[in-house]
């Protein structure tokens, strides 16, 4: 069966997608971005973003900004050398946990010629799964329970011990904010709250929020100038069942409001502007709407049996995974593989993929030290030490 109708790339359709500042276009012209930093907060559905830049990007052989795992730098704000050991050149997309700084990230992905997405969801759900994925009851001696975040809200962490070796216990508070780069001592600074709200509102062409996912996909499409075939995708990283809290009670609802109160003073903000932009994109964006869902349904339905599996996604994390059909053609099995395809799979596939590349270059040679084994192998320029006296004769002898 032959799944995908997508046509494929073809590079020199378009014009150098760098620098579009000097190209004159149509009002209904655009050509595809393809330059994305796309800071991945925690619990927002990124993995299933994520996968989508994948997606994209290997199937245009475009560089990625990688580390050594799953993560760049975070919980330290990011850095240029985080991703610097994977360089061979600048990377085109940028979809791995970072936590937001502005000047490196700028530098590495100027503004200019660079689209800046990111996802938010509201902050009671993302919460509760956060807690729940940081296993946070446990570092706070309450349990793995799913009460243990009722516990913990009744007498939440009064101040925060930054020497803790356990990286979760940076999502303790706000994590949507500490994701973007704001600081822990100005979690209770209202002013500061809000001044860094409007910070992220100039610094981001897309804020999506994740309880509106297609909506969310649909503006990113239309900003990056893609096509429905590029925003299809499966939901990933989803928590078993039995893992979630399906009812929180309006105590631990208000509780976690109070305590992420940052988190929600931000989602407010980017929800409200996110339905004043789909508004403006005016009624053809439903009907896109629609078309997509319908595309996305028919390659759920042709890629996957029914169902969902176990799957890992972490070391010690086990997610709803799904299954491929086995009577597929290669091609669309492949594209189907990677649409299920884990964030550490996918991360791997792409540093072996680096790896080659650079190879190619010849890049990767350059850093390498060889191994040698000492001059004695050859004896015809054996070193033989002309003695001082003789120097010295030599010297004084004229032209
Ligand atoms: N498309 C879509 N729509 C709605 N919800 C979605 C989608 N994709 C992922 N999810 C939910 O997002 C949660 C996983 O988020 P992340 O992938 O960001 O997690 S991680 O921080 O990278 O580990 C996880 O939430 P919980 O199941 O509540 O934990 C997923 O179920």
């Amino acid at each position: 069966m032959k799944i995908f109708t997508h046509i494929p790339y073809n590079r020199s359709k378009y014009v150098n997608t760098t620098d579009l500042s000097s190209v004159a276009l149509n009002k209904d012209q655009c050509f595809p971005q393809k330059r994305i930093l796309f800071l991945k907060t925690h619990k927002t559905g990124s993995s299933t973003m994520a996968n989508i830049f994948f997606r994209y990007g290997d199937a245009r052989n475009l560089t990625f900004a990688l580390g050594a795992g799953t993560i760049l730098g975070w919980p330290e704000k990011f850095h240029i050398f985080h991703p610097l050991r994977m360089f061979g050149k600048a990377p085109d997309i940028l979809c791995s946990h970072a936590r937001l700084n502005k000047e490196p990230m700028n530098w590495l992905f100027p503004r200019k010629t660079s689209r800046y997405v990111t996802i938010l969801r509201n902050p009671e759900d993302n919460y509760e799964s956060v807690f729940n994925f940081a296993q946070l009851g446990k570092s706070f001696g309450l349990g793995v329970a799913l009460d243990s975040l009722e516990k913990f809200l009744d007498k939440p962490i009064q101040s925060y011990n930054h020497s803790r070796k356990d990286m979760m216990m940076y999502l303790a508070r706000n994590p949507m904010m500490f994701d973007l780069g704001f600081s822990f001592e100005y979690f209770q600074n209202l002013t500061a709250v809000k001044e860094y709200i409007q910070f992220l509102d100039k610094e981001f062409d897309l804020v999506m929020i994740m309880d509106y996912f297609d909506e969310s996909l649909l503006l990113m499409k239309r900003l990056l100038c893609w096509d429905i075939e590029d925003i299809l995708y499966v939901k990933l990283n989803e928590r078993q069942d039995k893992e979630k809290a399906t009812l929180l009670s309006a105590r631990v609802k208000e509780n976690i409001r109070r305590w992420n109160k940052a988190d929600v003073l931000l989602f407010d903000y980017f929800n409200a502007s996110f339905w004043r932009r789909v508004k403006k994109e005016g009624p053809n964006f439903y009907a896109e709407l629609n078309t997509f869902r319908q595309r996305k349904q028919e390659i759920q339905q042709s890629c996957l049996i029914n169902g969902t599996r176990i799957q890992r996604a972490y070391h010690n994390k086990f997610v709803k995974g799904y299954s491929v059909r086995n009577d597929l053609d290669e091609n669309s099995k492949r594209l189907c593989e990677n649409l299920v395809r884990t964030e550490n799979d996918f991360l791997a596939y792409l540093r072996r993929k680096r790896k080659a590349k650079l190879r190619e270059t010849g890049i990767d040679k350059l850093n390498k030290v060889k191994n040698e084994t000492g001059w004695q192998v050859a004896k015809d320029l054996r070193y033989v030490p002309v003695r001082a006296r003789r120097i010295m004769r030599k010297s004084f002898t004229s032209p």
